[in-house]
C-alpha cells in the first residue's frame, strides 16, 4: 500500500493522478467508467399532440434495454447469464410499457412514466414476497438503465465496452463486485474508498493492481488510455510506450520472485507460520483451491446473504459450504459466521435507524437479537462438512467479550463442530486476548477493523487511510498482545485482515508471535518469500523496529531500511 496524498501533476501532454495504490502490480488500457444511477430532471408536462411521440421513445428505451441484456447475457456464462436474461424478460413485459404509455397519456413526461411505472411494479414484488422480492434489485437496475438510455445519459452499473478496460468508478459495493468480470478488467481506480474498502479487498482477491481514494479519478473520460501503478499508487493518462514497459518488466521480476518459493509457510530457520487464504465466495474457489496454501484463514459467508431480502434457508447454506469444503478437502477451512452490520449492511438483519452503524448491533452482536440466524448457518455448516473432508474451524467477527466468545463456542460446539474461534477486530478483545482464548479455541485478527476501531478512523474513508494503515505501530502492539496472549494459552493466533497481505509486514507479524497469515490467493507467493529470507530472530529484530517507531511510514522505514 502506498501513501494517501492525492494530487495531479500536469507533464508534458500527460498527467499523474495519485492516490492509495492496491496490489504491488500494474496495468494499462483504456478508461471505462461506471456512471452512477441517472438523475430524474424536473418534472414536465407532455402536450397531448406530443404524447404519441413520448410514448414511442419510452417504449423504444425498453425495447434497446432488453436487446442489449440479452447480448449480455448471450456474451455471459452461468449465474450471471441468467440474471441477465430474466432482466431482459422483465423489460420486455408489455404491461410494463402499456403502464407507462397509459401515464404519457395523462401528461406525464417519459422518464417520470417510466419512473412511476416501474414503481408500482417495485410494489408489487416486493407484496409478493420471497423469490419475487429478491428481484427487486434487478428491477431497479432496469429502471436506470432504462431511464438513462431514454434521455441518453451513460448507462448506469458495471460498464461492458466488449474489451479489456481499466473500470474507473466512484466506489464499488459488494454487489458490484459479484457482477466484476475479471477477464475483462485490467485495473480499478476509485476516487473514494481506503486500503481496506470493498475495491481493495477485491483488488487484492483478483490480483487486479488498484488505487483507491483517486482524488481526480471523477475527470478520466471513457477510452482514455491510463497505466495504473499498484505499486506507487499512481494513475497517469497518456503513457508513453516505455513507462508501460518499465512497469510490466517490474510486474515480471515480482511474479518471478514470488514463484522462487513454495509449500507451507516459514521462516529460513524452519519457523513455521501457516499461509492460507481468504475467501469471499464460490466465484473465488477455483484460484483460492489451486492457491499452493494450507486452506481458507477466512471464508466470508455474507456472498449468500448480500443484495436479498430474506436470509438463503439452511439448504441453499449446506450447498455452497459444501463446494467450499469439498474443494478443500485435507486442508483447514476457517468459516466465519455472518458479519452483518455497518459496511455489509443487511435489510433482515441490519437495524436500518442506527446513527452509527459501525458502532452498532454487528457481527456476533445480530446473533443476540435473532439467534435464528446464527442458528441455521450453523447447522448448515455443520451438515456441510460431515464427511466433507476438510477440516471445518468456525469463527464469530466483532466479538468484545470473553462470555460472548464462551457462548459462541458452546454452539458451535453444540452442532458437532470441534473447533471454535473468535476473530480480535475490537480493541477490548485484543487488550483482553488471555480471557478470550481461554474461552475458545483459536484467535483471528481482523486488522481492517481493529485499525478503524483503534483510531475511530472509519475503515471507507480513503481520507483517512494514514490512520488505517496496518503499519501503525499501536495496531501492531495490538496484534502482538493478541499473539502473545494466545501463546501463553496455547492458542494459535493469526491474522486475517489485509494486513496479511503485506510481504514486507509478514515478517514483523511472524516475529509479534502471529501463527498464520490469510490473504488473497496471488499474495502468499510473495509473503512466503519474504518469510523464508529471514529467520525467527530477524523477524522479531524487525519487529521491534516497527513497534519502537512513533507512525506508520516511520515504521515501514525503519523495516526497509534494517533490511538493507
Ligand atoms: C478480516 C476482517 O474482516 P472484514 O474485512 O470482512 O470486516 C477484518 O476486519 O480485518
Ligand atoms: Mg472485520
Amino acid at each position: 500500500m502506498t501513501g494517501p496524498a492525492a494530487r495531479t501533476a500536469e507533464g508534458a501532454g500527460d498527467a499523474v493522478l495519485t492516490g492509495i495504490g492496491i496490489g504491488g502490480g500494474s496495468a494499462a488500457g483504456p478508461v471505462a467508467r461506471m456512471a452512477p444511477p441517472p438523475a430524474l430532471p424536473a418534472p414536465r408536462t407532455v402536450d397531448p399532440a406530443q404524447a404519441p411521440a413520448e410514448a414511442a421513445a419510452v417504449r423504444r428505451a425498453l425495447r434497446e434495454t432488453a436487446a442489449d441484456l440479452r447480448r449480455r447475457a448471450e456474451a455471459a456464462d452461468g449465474a450471471a447469464g441468467e440474471v441477465l436474461s430474466a432482466q431482459a424478460l422483465m423489460a420486455d413485459d408489455p404491461a410494463l410499457g402499456d403502464r407507462a404509455e397509459a401515464l404519457v397519456a395523462e401528461g406525464t413526461d417519459g422518464a417520470h412514466a417510466l419512473a412511476a411505472a416501474f414503481g408500482e411494479f417495485r410494489t408489487a414484488l416486493e407484496a409478493a414476497g420471497g423469490y419475487f422480492a429478491e428481484r427487486v434489485a434487478d428491477l431497479d437496475d432496469l429502471r436506470d438503465r432504462s431511464v438513462a438510455r431514454l434521455l441518453g445519459l451513460p448507462m448506469p452499473g458495471l460498464p461492458d465496452p466488449g474489451h479489456p478496460h481499466v473500470l474507473v468508478a466512484g466506489d464499488l459495493a459488494p454487489a458490484d463486485t459479484a457482477q466484476l468480470d475479471p477477464a475483462r478488467v485490467l485495473a480499478l481506480v476509485t476516487e473514494r474508498g481506503g486500503p481496506t474498502s470493498h475495491t481493495a479487498i477485491l483488488a487484492r482477491t483478483l490480483g487486479l493492481p488498484a488505487v483507491v481514494g483517486c482524488t481526480g479519478a471523477a475527470g478520466l473520460a471513457d477510452g482514455r488510455e491510463v497505466l495504473v501503478d499498484g505499486a506507487a499508487g499512481t494513475v497517469r493518462t497518456d503513457p508513453d510506450p516505455a513507462a508501460v514497459a518499465e512497469a510490466a518488466e517490474r510486474d515480471r521480476r515480482r511474479r518471478e520472485r514470488a514463484a522462487r518459493a513454495a509449500g507451507p509457510g516459514r521462516t529460513a530457520d524452519g519457523h513455521p507460520v501457516k499461509l492460507l487464504v481468504n475467501l469471499g465466495g464460490l466465484g473465488e474457489l477455483p484460484d483460492a483451491a489451486a492457491a499452493d496454501s494450507e486452506g481458507v484463514g477466512l471464508f466470508r459467508t455474507e456472498f449468500l446473504f448480500l443484495d436479498r431480502t430474506e436470509a438463503p434457508g439452511r439448504e441453499e447454506q449446506t450447498a455452497a459450504y459444501r463446494e467450499v469444503f469439498t474443494a478443500f478437502a485435507g486442508r483447514r477451512v476457517v468459516v466465519r459466521t455472518l458479519d452483518a452490520g455497518a459496511d455489509k449492511p443487511l435489510p433482515f438483519a441490519t437495524a436500518a435507524d442506527e446513527q452509527n452503524p459501525a458502532l452498532g448491533v454487528r457481527g456476533l452482536r445480530t446473533a443476540a437479537r435473532d439467534p435464528h440466524l446464527l442458528e441455521t448457518q450453523l447447522a448448515a455448516v455443520a451438515e456441510a462438512a460431515d464427511g466433507s473432508g476438510a477440516e471445518v474451524w468456525v469463527m464469530a467477527p466483532m466479538v468484545s467479550l470473553p462470555r460472548e466468545a464462551a457462548e459462541f463456542a458452546g454452539r458451535v460446539r453444540a452442532h458437532g463442530l470441534p473447533v471454535a474461534g473468535s476473530m480480535v477486530e475490537v480493541p477490548a478483545a485484543a487488550l483482553r486476548a488471555g480471557a478470550l482464548a481461554r474461552a475458545c479455541d483459536f484467535l483471528s485478527v481482523g486488522t481492517n477493523d481493529l485499525a478503524q476501531y483503534a483510531f475511530a478512523a472509519d475503515r471507507t474513508l480513503g481520507s483517512l487511510a494514514e490512520l488505517l494503515d496496518p503499519w501503525q505501530p499501536a495496531l501492531l502492539e495490538l496484534v502482538g498482545t493478541a499473539a502473545r496472549e494466545g501463546a501463553r494459552h496455547g492458542r494459535p493466533v493469526g491474522v486475517c485482515g489485509e494486513a496479511a497481505a503485506d510481504p514486507l509486514l509478514a515478517p514483523v507479524l511472524a516475529g509479534l508471535g502471529v501463527t498464520s497469515l490469510s490473504a488473497a490467493p496471488g499474495r502468499l507467493g510473495e509473503v512466503r518469500a519474504s518469510l523464508a529470507a529471514r529467520t525467527l530472530d530477524d523477524c522479531r529484530r524487525l519487529a521491534g523496529l516497527a513497534l519502537g517507531a512513533p507512525d506508520a511510514a516511520s515504521a515501514r522505514a525503519a523495516v526497509l531500511e534494517a533490511l538493507g
